[in-house]
């Protein structure tokens, strides 16, 4: 082997390479490649060289690379809204936003969101959220009856995206939830797939439709932003669709309204499938672990006393936190973190260089499900959080702001990093925590749930679509006499 390269993960055919290996399961294909070949290795994926750099190094060394190094819209872009082929960017996300964008303008736009995220804003989500799951609870064929089987996964899909929609979005979206906008979400969802990485202009049925779909939620969105500016901010609501129309670009200039509606399109998709697919495993975990509900019922009952959760109190809700901590440990539907290698890397203290057209991937999930970081790592076990992780929190951390507001940059280097580190951190941690934290709050008040099958175990994942998810479909019993 090249001494000056990363080792190659054996394959048989040329194209395919691991593609299989690792798409059907990206984690024991990493965990036995580093026996194999230790922390660094490339593989073939669909004709492309992967270069893996697994544990801490590996996550700083990717999270925390330079601009000048490593891009990431040269491989997100053809996914999320940007063809190589043509200037015409290809729908999911839409024209002007995010990895259609260079870096220097998304990072502005990560300042705004951000902005929009405030702890004013969350405090207004948190009844909205609380409310949305009454909602659905009272008047969901799903939970008709006083007890019986339901399909978790698509429960909280339906929970997350109207408790998404009637905070995040604004009471207009949520309003037009009811008719052709829920019709649009899906269309445009059916087009985020895999495949778009290699081949976003196949001019399939499903891609013409997502194509359509995309300018029809565009349309609604800036039909909204219209309407409000004649109206003005009556009564003072605090969706990000108005913290955008105030936001202001860094050289002064407004945000168009069709960058507005595209940054709210990428919103809702990414928030949506992050938060359905997290709040899937926390009920099949819960389901799993009867006596957990009771604990969290009772952690309730002493912090809140009855009374609805606030921003505030949720925070205080130790065991609820955990819960969701623990969940996103071995549950983070991103499994996989790439990057363009843009200029050759030297891969410190070896003699190993990663070549420029390298795809980059950082798997922060290896770390997290590894026994040296976490005894028993496989364990889903939220107590194991009582005693906080031993980060030496006393020993100042340099942080650095990449346009949106200082991150930490010793942080890459923790074992435990479902929302990512460095540029591309995620900034919709807080707004996802208050929105899980309520959701969870209000079904553990409601309702008692368990497996059909008590020895059943939980359900493997499926790793094949753009967020690591529950295998389809994941039933639970529900009572709903308490
Ligand atoms: C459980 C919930 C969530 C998880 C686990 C999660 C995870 C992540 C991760 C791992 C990244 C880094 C991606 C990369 O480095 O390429 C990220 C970035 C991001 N996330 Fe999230 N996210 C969550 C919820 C949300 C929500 C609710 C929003 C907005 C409503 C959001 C908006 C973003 C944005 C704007 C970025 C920046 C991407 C970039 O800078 O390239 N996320 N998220
Ligand atoms: N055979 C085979 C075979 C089968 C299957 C496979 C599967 O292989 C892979 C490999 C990598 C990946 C990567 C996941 C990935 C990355 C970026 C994004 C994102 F950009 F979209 C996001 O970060 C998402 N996000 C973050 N926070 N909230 N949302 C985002 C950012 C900002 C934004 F505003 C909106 C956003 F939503 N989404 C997902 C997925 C699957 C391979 C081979």
């Amino acid at each position: 082997r090249d001494p000056y390269k990363p080792p190659v993960v054996w394959h048989w055919v040329p194209l395919i390479g691991s593609t299989v290996d690792y798409g059907q399961d990206p984690y024991s294909f990493f965990f036995r490649c580093r026996e194999k070949y230790g922390d660094f290795f490339t593989f073939g994926l669909l004709g492309m060289k992967v270069t893996v750099y697994l544990g801490a190094k590996g996550n700083n060394f990717i999270l925390n690379g330079k601009l000048k190094d490593l891009n990431a819209e040269e491989v997100y872009g053809p996914l999320t809204g940007k063809s190589p082929l043509s200037l015409k960017p290809l729908p999911v996300f839409g024209r002007g936003v995010v990895y259609d964008v260079d870096n220097a303008r998304f990072m502005d736009q990560k300042r705004l969101l951000k902005e929009g995220f405030s702890s004013q804003n969350l405090r207004a989500y948190v009844p909205q959220f609380v409310a949305e799951v009454e909602l659905f609870v009272n008047t969901n064929v799903a939970f008709r009856g006083e007890s019986g089987v339901c399909d978790i996964s698509s429960v909280l899909s339906e929970i997350s995206l109207y408790a998404a929609a009637g905070s995040l979005q604004g009471k207009e979206v949520r309003d037009s939830f009811d008719s052709s906008f829920a019709t649009y979400y899906r269309h445009l969802d059916d087009g985020f797939a895999p495949v778009n990485f290699m081949f976003p202009w196949l001019p399939t049925p499903v891609n013409r439709r997502r194509d359509r779909a995309q300018k029809m939620m565009a349309k609604l969105y800036t039909d909204i932003i219209k309407k409000r500016r004649v109206t003005g901010n009556q009564d003072g609501s605090n969706d990000m669709l108005w913290a955008l129309m105030e936001g202001r670009y860094k050289d002064g200039s407004q945000i168009s309204d069709e960058e507005m509606a595209n940054l709210m399109i990428a919103l809702l998709m990414g928030g949506q499938h992050n938060t359905a697919a997290s709040g899937t495993w926390i009920m099949l975990h819960l389901a799993h672990r009867p006596h957990l509900i009771e604990e969290l019922y009772q952690e309730q009952l002493v912090v809140l006393g009855g009374d609805s959760p606030t921003h505030e109190t949720l925070q205080q809700l130790t065991l609820h936190n955990n819960v969701i901590k623990e969940t996103l440990r071995l549950h983070s539907p991103i499994h996989s973190i790439m990057r363009k290698v843009k200029q050759s890397m030297h891969i410190p203290d070896t003699d190993v260089v990663i070549p420029a057209g390298h795809i980059l991937l950082a798997a922060p999930g290896v770390p997290a499900r590894s026994d040296e970081f976490f005894p028993h790592a496989l364990n889903w076990d939220p107590h194991r959080w009582d005693k906080p992780l031993k980060n030496d929190e006393d020993a100042e951390d340099d942080t650095i702001d990449y346009g949106y507001g200082a991150v930490s940059s010793k942080a890459a280097y923790s074992p435990y990093l479902p929302f990512g580190a460095g540029r591309h951190r995620c900034v919709g941690e807080t707004f996802a925590y208050a929105q899980l934290g309520a959701i969870l709050v209000t079904l553990v008040r409601l309702l008692q749930w368990e497996q059909v099958d008590p020895k059943a175990p939980v359900p493997a994942t499926d790793y094949s679509s753009m967020f690591s998810r529950p295998v389809h479909p994941a039933t639970a019993h529900v009572d709903g006499t308490k």
